[in-house]
């Protein structure tokens, strides 16, 4: 099996204690956040190697990742260290239902200076998959074209590009440029893993059916639309199904749900099982990641994975997220 690359910004995460404003807080604990981070740590737990190109700034935050990073057994060859940039963080509430509030202190962070020249030095033959994220070309104009370039390359050396869109609009200057960028690297991915809602900001529809064949007709190979607790559509041109979930005990947090299903998309595809089973071993993540407190810390080793499939049933769908 070949390795997996994953590029983007970790960050420094700080989840409350208590309910309430984040202002008001008054006890955080602290952890590690980072959309691609969270796939990396999913995709190593299940056996996979991967490699994650960052950067980090030489401060106590880009120590914690780091080491958090060798403890889960993520490759630190395409991580570049800056004195002059910090690592950035979030601040994460509790919420009582839903999706907590989250703030960001990550602007002119080391993540954003991410460009062509960390990119020129890596050796594409060894990775079977890119998997990147709307998050990376919304940090700055250096790591948008460092987007646009690791795609080149992976196309140039056949690493096939799996794309989840995390739609983060604070991070991006207007609506109209974000929609442009979103799309303009869907088109280019074999895998694309957007949530319903945000495939209805990208394309205007709702319908897994439509945003499935809208993006396979722009040539994406593989569509894979997340639903929430109604699971997910897939559709590849040879074939279409919706997949249920797996019935959860309790929702902690729902943040890092996407990350854990690509997590099983990706590992999954890289083992070379089919779509379905792809599918259900994403939902079966993007479950178990709701159930803890920290981004990733509910993702499961291969043994825990196995025990909860075996375990858990599938959900009666019906009714949206
Ligand atoms: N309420 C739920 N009950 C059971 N499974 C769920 C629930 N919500 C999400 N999941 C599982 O997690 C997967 C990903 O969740 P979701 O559809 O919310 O993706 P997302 O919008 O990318 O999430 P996020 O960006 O918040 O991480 C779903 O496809 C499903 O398998
Ligand atoms: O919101 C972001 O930019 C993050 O990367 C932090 C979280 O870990 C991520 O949103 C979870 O998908």
């Amino acid at each position: 099996m070949k390795k997996i690359m994953l590029a983007g910004e970790p960050m420094g995460l700080f989840i409350a204690k208590e309910e309430g404003p984040l202002e008001a807080v008054s006890t955080f604990s602290a952890a590690v956040a980072g959309a691609e981070f969270n796939v990396a740590v999913g995709l190593s737990r299940l056996g996979h190697e991967v490699g994650y190109l960052t950067k980090l700034g030489n401060d106590p935050l880009g120590k914690r990742i780091v080491r958090l990073m060798e403890e889960n057994a993520i490759a630190t060859d395409l991580l570049s260290w800056t004195d002059d940039r910090p690592t950035g963080f979030m601040l994460k509430g509790k919420a009582k239902k839903g999706d907590p509030d989250i703030f960001y202190f990550r602007k002119n962070s080391a993540a954003s200076t991410i460009s062509r020249e960390d990119i020129d030095k890596i050796d594409f033959s060894k990775y079977g998959i890119l998997h990147i994220t709307g998050i990376l070309p919304a940090l700055s104009e250096t790591a948008r074209d460092a987007s646009f370039y690791l795609i080149q390359k992976a196309k140039e050396n056949r690493t096939m590009i799996s794309f989840d869109p995390n739609i983060r609009p604070q991070l991006w200057p207007n609506r109209e440029t974000m929609v442009s960028i979103m799309n303009r690297i869907a088109e280019q991915s074999d895998y694309f893993l957007p949530g319903v809602k945000e495939a209805e900001i990208m394309m205007q529809s709702s319908s897994p059916e439509a945003i499935a064949e809208y993006y396979l007709s722009r040539g994406v190979k593989n569509v894979i639309v997340k639903i929430g607790k109604d699971g997910a559509y897939a559709a590849n041109g040879k074939e279409s199904f919706t997949c249920p979930t797996y019935q959860e005990e309790r929702i902690v947090d729902t943040v890092g749900a996407g990350d854990g299903f690509a997590a099983g998309i990706l590992s999954a595809v890289n083992e070379g099982l089919s779509l379905i089973d792809a599918v259900l071993r994403g939902n079966a993540i993007g479950t178990m990641q709701l159930q803890s407190e920290g981004d990733n810390e509910g993702l499961p080793t291969r043994v825990k994975l196995n025990a909860f499939m075996r375990t858990h049933a599938l959900k009666k769908t019906g009714g949206g997220k």
